[in-house]
């Protein structure tokens, strides 16, 4: 989203858009994460030792995802409200240009499920969805499992923005003070939810995964079902078992501190 348009416009209805979009940056980034094996070293802790960064203990996944996290915080990406660093905020570098000012659409709050994305994405996305391989590819790897791990994120704290928009309908706003003051994150988590939306959102996922995965030739013909490149049900399962899961529980985490300050 926009939020320098200076006409923010957190109507659920357009969330849902940007929900819709993301959709289509997940699946691609996925497709591309598919075209290269496993390659387990890349999340195998302290295997390498890398030069000028001798103290680091994690896997060379964490390792560039800092130093791409360092780079991008410099061009003040994490200033946005829906970009959330996995590295802790106070080992990223000040941005080199100077801040933007960003409409105060959030509450303040420090909600970041970063690591459970990152341990589901590891142990249970990437040997799902790739050759149980080493094709040596490790950075070609690294790269596209940044790119996931990010869309991921985004999508999933979004969650804060779908909450505050929930909050704001003044049609359930009572009853959600009413389960925030009584601290009751299932009575929250049941009024937000909307199992007509998760529906239509898990069709819709499978027909895009069905449709990008082809292979499209100029002549117009679609290769239906022949050598997919990727697995759709898998996709499918990503948004059943996590995303969406995950998505409420920021969502709830929002909701539970809406009050506070
Ligand atoms: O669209 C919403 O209302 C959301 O809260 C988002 C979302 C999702 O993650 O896609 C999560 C909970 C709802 O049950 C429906 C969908």
């Amino acid at each position: 989203m926009n939020f320098l348009s200076g006409t923010e416009d957190i109507s659920l209805g357009k969330l849902r858009d940007t929900l819709i979009r993301l959709e289509d940056t997940i699946i691609f980034a996925l497709i591309e994460r598919a075209q290269f094996s496993h390659n387990e070293p890349v999340y195998k802790a302290g295997l390498y030792k890398y030069k000028g960064c001798e103290d680091f203990e994690g896997s060379f996944l964490e390792y560039f995802l800092q130093e791409s996290e360092k780079l991008h915080a410099k061009v003040r990406r994490y200033q946005s409200p829906d970009e959330y660093p996995f590295t802790e905020r106070h080992l990223l570098p000040d941005p080199i240009i100077p801040a933007l000012e960003y409409p105060q659409i959030l509450k303040p709050n420090d909600i970041n499920i970063n690591a459970k994305i990152m341990e589901f994405y590891v142990k249970h996305i990437v040997p799902s969805l790739c050759a149980m391989d080493d094709d040596q590819n490790y950075g070609s790897a690294a790269t596209r499992d940044v790119t996931c791990l990010q869309a991921l994120s985004q999508r999933i704290h979004y969650g804060k923005f779908v909450a505050e928009a929930k909050f704001r309908d003044p049609k359930n706003q009572p009853k959600y003070i009413e389960y925030i003051k009584a601290r009751d994150s299932k009575a929250i988590e049941e009024l937000l939810t909307n199992k007509k939306v998760e529906e239509d959102l898990l069709k819709r996922l499978k027909r895009k995964a069905l449709i990008y995965g082809q292979d499209i030739t100029e002549a117009g013909d679609f290769t239906l079902d022949a050598n997919l490149k990727i697995n759709v049900d898998l996709v499918v399962e990503l948004y059943e078992k996590w995303v969406i899961p995950l998505t409420k529980e920021v969502e709830v985490a929002y909701l539970l501190e809406r009050l506070d300050n």
